[in-house]
């Protein structure tokens, strides 16, 4: 069994949402051989969903396999449970539901938008050049998250694209992550004892990232003692209060786990909706008429920039981002532990030791939640007769989660959304290059396996 899943591991997303889609209760168990003792549910049932990350959220953790993975990240919001988890959700959501800080995110976006997007695609557009858009997003989105987050912009995204080590060491610890999570447990063991392959480079990354974070937990604890103003992030925010002032540990952890958590769904929400605009030119023409009904700035260099607040009354620009999160959910699948024996209200019974597998890519794609048009792009479906945003509950639409553990950045990722890609379809065409096919790529994230590869004209 095993080396068959192996071999399709490329073809998984769409194997399991077929096996889904054809099984009864949009469910199945599936084992692996006894020796590994490997026994995971897996599901794209919305009722199925509700129970295990609302309604009995408590009895499917992240569990002990979960933490001894993500070793990297140690306590931090995304890999803890119980009071751990608690405490770091409790302090990172006061921030984050903070208007100032809201705003402050926005303002930052917006200067990233102008001073270093913008001239890219001008400078990319001139040159007639071809660009792989993924690669642009994730180094975008890098930036943007390091400066709200750690204060620091490391200006990834430049015309030159150069490689930086921090993004590097990044890509590869989430690629060793990956392979530690498809890997039986003893053979990643053994290959972390050996120090070879994802293994070594796990470690070396590792120490990357440690530094980068010494680094700049040094330069923001340096700027409070000189009493030196700096403009606003979660570090320097969570370090002003005395409680945590001296926890190295916990701003190491906080550093890491949001690094994680947004940089590549963010960018990987932007291919895709990109992707969408090319493929579906009459949304995009809706959207552009959208953009034409609020009030914009116009840069030195001529173009146009939409601040967050006037985008926020475009309806169906929402629906079309909330559309191409449905069919490519920036995380195409959630894990969890059994902690104590349960019965699902759909009949079947978990035990402990199990884990339980929630695909979201699978649940965009079933015709018993959407209907049978559930393969077409169409934000129309998010829209009332009355021209309202419609109500989807959360735990059928679950590109952010549910529950008490639902995505803590939604708001932000958003807003980064709609005012890149307003900033870019508006002064921009793109077109994909003749020939390439964007495919997605299994992984914790949904990236496209070969970029996205287009040509950029200014309009
Ligand atoms: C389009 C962009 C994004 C998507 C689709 C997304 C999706 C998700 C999902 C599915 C989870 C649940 C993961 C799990 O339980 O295993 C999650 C959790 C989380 N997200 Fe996001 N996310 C996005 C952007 C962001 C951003 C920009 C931030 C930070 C500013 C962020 C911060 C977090 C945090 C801290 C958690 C952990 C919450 C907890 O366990 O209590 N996310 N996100």
């Amino acid at each position: 069994m095993l080396p068959v899943l192996v071999a399709n591991l490329s073809r998984m997303l769409d194997l399991s949402s077929r096996k889904l889609r054809r099984s009864n209760g949009n469910h199945f168990f599936f084992h692996g051989p006894w020796f590994l003792g490997m026994s995971i549910f897996v599901t794209a049932n919305p009722v199925d969903a509700r129970h295990l990350f609302i309604d009995n959220f408590q009895n499917y953790p992240k569990g002990k396999d979960f933490y001894e993975i993500f070793e990297l990240g140690g306590d931090g919001i995304f890999i803890a449970d119980g009071d751990t988890w608690k405490y770091h959700r409790v302090k990172a959501q006061m921030l984050m539901s903070n208007t100032r800080f809201r705003v402050f995110v926005a303002q930052l976006s917006r200067q990233k938008i102008e001073n270093a997007l913008h001239p890219f695609l001008v400078h990319a557009s001139s040159q007639n050049k071809i660009i792989d858009i993924q690669d642009m997003f994730l180094r975008l989105s890098f930036d943007m998250s390091t400066n709200f987050i750690a204060g620091v912009d490391l200006g990834i995204l430049s015309r030159d694209l150069s490689e930086n080590p921090i993004a590097r060491a990044i890509d590869e610890v989430a690629a060793a992550l990956f392979f530690r999570f498809v890997m039986p447990r003893p053979w990643w063991k053994l290959l972390r004892a050996l120090s070879v392959g994802h293994e070594k480079r796990m470690v070396t990354g590792g120490r990357v990232l440690d530094r980068f974070v010494a680094e700049v937990i040094e330069e923001r604890r340096r700027e409070i003692i000189e009493g030196r103003d700096a403009p606003p992030s979660m570090l320097r925010s969570y370090m002003e209060e005395t409680e945590v002032q001296e926890s190295y540990k916990f701003l190491r952890e906080t550093i890491i786990n949001f690094l994680f958590a947004a940089r590549d769904t963010t960018s990987a929400a932007m291919t895709w909706f990109l992707w969408a605009m090319c493929r579906y030119p009459h949304v995009e023409e809706k959207i552009i008429d959208e953009l034409n009904s609020i009030s914009k700035s116009i840069t030195s260099d001529g173009l146009a920039v939409f601040e967050a607040e006037q985008l926020e009354k475009l309806i169906y620009f929402h629906a079309s981002i909330l559309e191409s999160l449905r069919l490519h959910p920036s995380t195409p699948l959630n894990i969890r532990s059994v902690l104590k024996p349960d019965t699902l209200p759909t009949g079947v019974k978990l035990t402990p030791g199990m884990k339980v597998v929630a695909s979201m890519y699978a649940m965009g794609r079933m015709k018993t939640i959407w209907g049978d048009d559930c393969l077409e792009f169409k934000p129309e479906r998010w829209i009332s007769k009355e021209g309202e945003l419609k109500y989807e509950p959360s735990y059928k639409f679950l590109p952010f989660h549910t529950g008490p553990r639902s995505c803590l950045g939604k708001q932000i990722a958003l807003t980064q959304i709609k005012m890149v890609i307003a900033a870019m379809v508006y002064n921009f065409s793109f077109e994909i290059v003749e020939g390439h096919v964007p495919e997605p790529k299994f992984s914790f994230i949904l990236h496209m396996k070969n970029g996205l590869m287009v040509r950029v004209k200014k309009r």
